[in-house]
């Protein structure tokens, strides 16, 4: 599906012109600093706010100012789900649900969710009967989640659906999110200031600033792209995909397969064949010239080093991004380490190395 999207507008003192186009297979994740534009353009697509602008979603034009056309929210197919889980309190969680799905008759749209299915994947069996006050914050996100899936949306938006939770429900809230990304084919775009959430989520990412949007594309071409502000953050990173084909029961350790080599990663239960994401922290790389020998680092993989740029907020520092592989021909990935090591390994464009990366910085 194609999002094809374009605001320009005010509120008050805030100046939204934000275009982009996007493949929303997966989740594509709206990512940006506070008070960027990000929630504004979540409200566009739904039809809550009123910008100039066009708007289509998988040829289905939604809006178009030359045409005069702008479809109102209740005719949008679009489940939203918001930072705080605004839930009928006076309705159980099933009737709760179940407004959901008088709403997806009305709209009548895109996959149909039975209940059944929902509730197990969301685990609410247990919860079915209660009010949501009776609910915890989690639960009643999981509850939010639901009740937008059982309208048979063609886009989910999710506002900031974990930021409202604590650390630990957020962990909690994680393995449903995961989950529904696999078993559910629903585009969904996920606003967040938190990298590491859309780390894990993300398939494509937008990135928005002072209500411009400063690029957009797969997560990964965006975390390894030196002209663009992720890579300079102090938690800059990589997410790979890769399928576990080799289980070490003994030390508890899978080895997975990434494009253009293989990583060791600590892990206690896996299957083989499985699709497993890791995100590999800049600041977990290290480099070697030569093949390293007799090491405690498990994960030694030849690279070829496509860009090394100063760190702007710490000029002792230096962005390297390689790609693995000795050709270079696999996954990018990056690491931060000090310009006197940079220079001293002559680890510049075109250069072979060696990657280094432990283990258990890639716990998951
Ligand atoms: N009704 C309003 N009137 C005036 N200004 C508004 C209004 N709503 C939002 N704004 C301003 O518009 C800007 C963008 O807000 P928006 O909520 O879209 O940002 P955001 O990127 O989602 O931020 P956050 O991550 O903090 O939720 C902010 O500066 C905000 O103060």
């Amino acid at each position: 599906m194609t999002i094809n999207a374009a605001f320009k507008g005010n509120l008050g003192d805030f100046t939204l012109d934000a275009a982009f186009e996007i493949l929303a297979k997966g989740v594509a994740g709206l990512f940006g600093p506070s008070g960027g534009g990000k929630t504004t353009i979540l409200r566009c697509i739904a039809g809550l706010e009123r910008f100039s602008g066009n708007l289509s979603v998988n040829g289905e034009v939604w809006q178009d100012d030359a045409a005069k056309l702008f479809r109102k929210p209740h005719q949008r197919a679009v489940g939203y789900v918001f930072q705080e889980a605004s839930l009928f309190p006076h309705l159980s969680v099933r009737r709760n649900l179940l407004f959901g799905a008088e709403r997806g008759n009305k709209t009548g749209a895109g996959e149909t969710f039975k209940l059944d299915d929902l509730v197990d994947l969301l685990g609410l069996s247990a919860l079915m009967d209660r009010a949501p006050a009776a609910l915890s914050g989690g639960e009643r996100q999981r509850v939010a989640m639901g009740r937008a899936l059982m309208s048979s949306p063609r886009l989910l938006l999710l506002d900031e659906p974990l930021s409202a939770l604590d650390r630990q429900t957020k962990e909690e809230l994680f393995p449903y999110l995961e989950d529904l990304h696999e078993a559910l084919s629903i585009p969904s775009l996920y606003v967040s200031h938190d990298m590491s959430e859309l780390e894990r989520l993300a398939d494509t990412l937008v990135l928005i600033d002072k209500g411009r949007v400063i690029a957009s594309g797969p997560l990964h071409d965006l975390q390894a792209d030196p002209a663009l502000p992720l890579m300079s953050a102090p938690e800059a990173a990589v997410a790979l995909t890769g399928r576990t084909n080799e289980i070490d029961k003994t030390y508890g350790l899978v080895t997975l397969a990434v494009n253009g080599g293989t990583l060791i990663v600590p892990s206690r239960q896996a299957r083989l064949g499985e699709e497993r994401r890791l995100s590999i922290k800049a600041s977990d790389v290290s480099f070697t010239r030569a093949a390293p020998q007799e090491t405690s680092i498990l994960n030694c993989l030849p690279v070829k080093i496509l860009s090394a740029n100063v760190q702007e907020r710490d000029p002792t520092h230096v962005n390297i991004v390689a790609a693995l592989g000795e050709n270079g021909e696999g996954a990018r990935i990056v690491g931060r380490i000090t310009r006197k090591s940079q220079e001293k390994l002559g680890l510049t464009e075109g250069a072979n190395a060696y990657a280094q990366i432990k283990s258990i910085a890639l716990a998951p």
